[in-house]
């Protein structure tokens, strides 16, 4: 044997090659940590990924996985079909208008009940179960939302919403206090109006108020289908990327419960928030591939976009 011989090449062992790989896709990441280090990123938590135990999970995991990644998340919570299901149990009637829950005063002690005691209790259980960070609050404390009375209109008909607010006021202090203190304020989506009369605000609606008062880098919506359909629900195309100006020409168009959604994002990237997006929350970390991936994930709205569209993975379920 010369010195410089090396001996026979041996097969890169499975376990190896599997630590390669782990360690590229950590490296991969490297852009997406630099990019929202320290940024506020306001996750609407809804749909799907709220109802089945193995997503809400993953869920938690992704919100802490931020959180120790040195970004600032900020969890606004849904609940429409939690409060659906304890409605039907007391045999209280409720029906949505344009997206909307017509809200009596007896459904609205169920809304708050459910949102605030049940849904919001939940989730800051499920992220406390990764490090004692997670605090839930509702628009109700430290002022932080005022509400004023929804006008909706459904079908060129103004419709009478009962207690349906909408956020005309945020006093983002105490969620700032928080994020401050390295921790992940949990936020349910009931206000108080002027005269402390709690309304039903749906929580996208609450998500886009609170990250254009945070300043908010990204404003990202988990619900339960794959992104917005460009003909729902006869297509199978889904609007990969989109400005908001053509957003705004689609809007009379959509429907039930993507009206408040697609008119969140719209207002969020009116109000100065770069990009919102809305993600399937059927996918086990919806929230990880969004933000650490290149690929189309959902349906981005950005201030200036040439309309993407592309085919969609999965029909909606
Ligand atoms: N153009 C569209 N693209 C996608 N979904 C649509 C569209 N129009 C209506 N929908 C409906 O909107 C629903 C999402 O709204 P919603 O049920 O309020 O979601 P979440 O519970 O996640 O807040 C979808 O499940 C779908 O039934
Ligand atoms: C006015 C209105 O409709 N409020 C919603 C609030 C909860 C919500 O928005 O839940 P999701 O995000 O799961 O739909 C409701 O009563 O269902």
């Amino acid at each position: 044997m010369t010195g410089t011989e090396t001996g026979p090449v041996t097969e890169v062992p499975a376990h190896w090659k599997r630590k390669t790989e782990k360690a590229a896709i950590l490296a991969d990441a490297l852009p997406w940590l630099m990019k929202y280090h320290g940024k506020v990123i306001v996750v609407k938590y809804g749909g799907n990924a709220m109802v089945d135990d193995e997503l809400k999970r993953a869920f938690a995991e992704d919100v802490m996985f931020l959180r120790y990644a040195g970004f600032r998340p900020v969890v606004v919570h849904g609940g429409g079909p939690q409060i659906s299901t304890m409605l039907d149990r007391l045999d209280i009637a409720s029906e949505f208008r344009g997206g909307l829950r017509v809200t009596t005063p007896e459904a609205m002690d169920i809304v708050r009940m459910v949102l605030v005691g049940q849904v919001g209790r939940e989730l800051v259980g499920l992220l406390n179960a990764h490090g004692p960070v997670a605090v839930g609050l509702s628009g109700e404390d430290a002022g932080l939302f005022t509400a004023v009375p929804t006008r909706a209109v459904v079908d060129g008909e103004e419709v009478d919403l009962g207690l349906v607010g909408e956020v005309s006021e945020v006093r983002p202090e105490a969620v700032l206090d928080l994020i401050e203190a390295g921790r992940v304020p949990v936020v349910s989506s009931v206000a108080p109006d002027a005269d402390g009369q709690v309304h039903n605000v749906n929580a996208d609606t609450a998500a886009a108020a609170l990250a254009v008062a945070l300043g908010a880098e990204k404003l990202l919506v988990l619900t339960d289908v794959e992104g917005l359909y460009r003909d729902w629900p006869h297509s199978d195309d889904v609007i990969g990327e989109i400005g908001v100006d053509a957003l705004e020409a689609l809007m009379p168009s959509l429907a039930s419960g993507m009206v408040p959604k697609m008119g969140a994002c719209l207002a969020a990237v009116r109000g100065g928030v770069p990009r919102a997006t809305v993600v399937d929350g059927r996918e086990p970390h919806a929230v990880l591939l969004e933000i650490f991936t290149d690929e189309g994930v959902g349906t981005q709205v950005l201030p200036e976009a040439e309309t993407v569209v592309r085919t969609a993975l999965r029909r909606p379920s």
